[in-house]
């Protein structure tokens, strides 16, 4: 039965919606398919619409328009601090996207120092041996499973890149903070939020210890010579004011980086080695280029020449959207699209939805990208049809740090292997956290 959420001023509409089941509300429709559900809401209650989850009101904006809105922020009443912090807060904290206002302008300042064209240059460099090392001890065969050898291979170079290396860390410590990783992600949507034993709550507080303790270890180092480690970047860069990150920001900084980092990127290059696996003529066309810049360790402005690789990156993102939704809560009372929403709700804005909208996406199910090429950029339809990366303030900070690491990643895998994929399969997606295939993505993989 429909309700409203808060009766609206004079010339506002009310929020539409409804509860759902108890404490869980809509939480198992949208994480047995986010799709469908989120369809069946936009065509009952259209773009702004609310339900109850862990026993509180949440309005949910799907759609380019309300997804716009969102992220634009304009009169600034949507906060992203007090949003996630009521997901993954005990988590991330302190980490960027968990900042507002002054406070994380300041902050993204001396932060996107880290992340210059010159600085991205150097990490792309420093990727091609990590790689190579950890392609070095794949085993090719069928069945191969695709994603938690990416998974690993993105630890790997978050250990070289992000690190600076882990001096002293046996593999089994390394294997635990890998977990240690798994637990505080897993953890923000998990459904009982008490330490409880057992839970994956509790997994994610126990997680966040062990980071905290595995970051502190190494930062004396750090701060002692500057490497080209984004660890080591962050312990000496400063804003054109002069302003630098206290060692707590550092370590907070870095456990969020890690997080932000890691999944996302492992989920879309397992998402390409499906899709690249399923459509042989675009994993031939990606390797033609790859073959043709002559060199298996381009450097990061070579990177853009392997312009069919950036088509296929688009379309996965489109596909299986890394950062489904992104979460929000009203610091003081507003409206989107004329629905009054009351100070202290929070927002899902759930951008994956509008990736997958027919309205928006000729047969948007297809795995095509040249929907993307320059005649015919079907994303430009709308200035919010394809947003992986959000927008506004928050925009992501990494996204050329990761176009360059999913490509390089991709043209090592091109020029190495080939690998099949069955044209009929459909990956079970877990969705519990961020996506990922809950049979670790089959490949029949053969070395070239
Ligand atoms: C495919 C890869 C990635 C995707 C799809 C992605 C997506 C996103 C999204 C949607 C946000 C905005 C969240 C919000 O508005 O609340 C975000 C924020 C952020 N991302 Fe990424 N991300 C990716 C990779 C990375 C990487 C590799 C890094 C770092 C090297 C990174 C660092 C950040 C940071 C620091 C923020 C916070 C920005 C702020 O609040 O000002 N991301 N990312």
């Amino acid at each position: 039965m429909t309700k409203m959420l808060a009766p609206p001023p004079p010339g506002l509409e009310p929020v539409p919606g409804d509860s759902g089941l108890p404490y869980i509300g809509y939480a198992l429709d949208y994480m047995r398919d986010p799709i469908k559900a989120y369809d069946k809401r936009f065509q009952q209650h259209g773009p702004v619409s609310w339900f109850r989850f862990a026993g509180r009101p949440w309005v949910v904006l799907i759609g380019p328009d309300a997804v716009g809105a969102a992220l634009q922020n304009r009169d600034r009443a949507l906060q992203s601090g007090p949003g996630w912090r009521a997901l993954i807060g005990p988590f991330f904290d302190r980490g960027l996207m968990l900042m507002d206002g002054d406070e994380h302008t300041a902050h993204r300042r001396i932060m996107a120092k880290a992340f210059t064209r010159d600085r991205l240059a150097l990490y792309t460099d420093a990727m091609h041996p990590s790689i190579e090392r950890t392609l070095d001890t794949w085993v090719p065969g069928d069945g191969f499973r695709a994603y938690p050898a990416i998974k690993e291979l993105t630890l790997s170079l978050a250990t070289e890149i992000f690190m600076g290396g882990a001096e002293g860390s046996s593999a089994r410590e390394m294997h635990e903070v890998n977990r240690a990783f798994i637990g505080c992600v897993q953890a923000a949507t998990a459904i009982v939020r008490y330490p409880l034993p057992g839970t994956r709550w509790r997994r994610g507080i126990q997680g966040r210890k062990r980071l905290e303790a595995f970051f502190r270890r190494y930062l004396p180092a750090r701060r002692a010579t500057e490497g080209n480690d984004i660890f080591s970047v962050f312990c000496h860069v400063e804003s054109e004011d002069g302003e630098r990150f206290s060692d707590d920001d550092v370590v907070n900084h870095m456990i969020f980086l890690m997080m932000a980092a890691h999944d996302t990127s492992t989920i879309t290059l397992s998402t390409a080695m499906q899709y690249l696996g399923q459509f042989p003529e675009w994993q031939q066309r990606c390797r033609a280029e790859s073959e043709a810049l002559g060199t298996p360790t381009p450097g990061f402005a070579q990177l853009d020449e392997l312009t069919s690789l950036d088509l296929v990156i688009k379309e996965c993102q489109r596909l299986v959207t890394p950062v489904p939704g992104v979460v929000r809560r009203a610091g003081t009372d507003t409206e989107i699209l004329g629905h009054f929403i009351p100070k202290g709700t929070l927002v899902n804005v759930g951008v994956h939805y509008s990736h997958h909208m027919a309205e928006l996406w000729p047969d948007p199910e297809r795995f095509d990208p040249e929907r993307f090429s320059p005649e015919r950029r079907e994303d430009r339809v709308h200035p919010h049809a394809w947003t992986p990366f959000g927008g506004g303030v928050h925009r992501c900070l990494g996204q050329h740090f990761s176009g360059a690491e999913i490509k390089t990643v991709l043209h090592h895998l091109l020029l190495r292997y080939e690998w099949d994929v069955p044209a009929d399969y459909v990956a079970p997606m877990n969705f519990t956290s961020l996506p990922y295939p809950d049979d670790g993505g089959p490949i029949d993989l053969r070395a070239r």
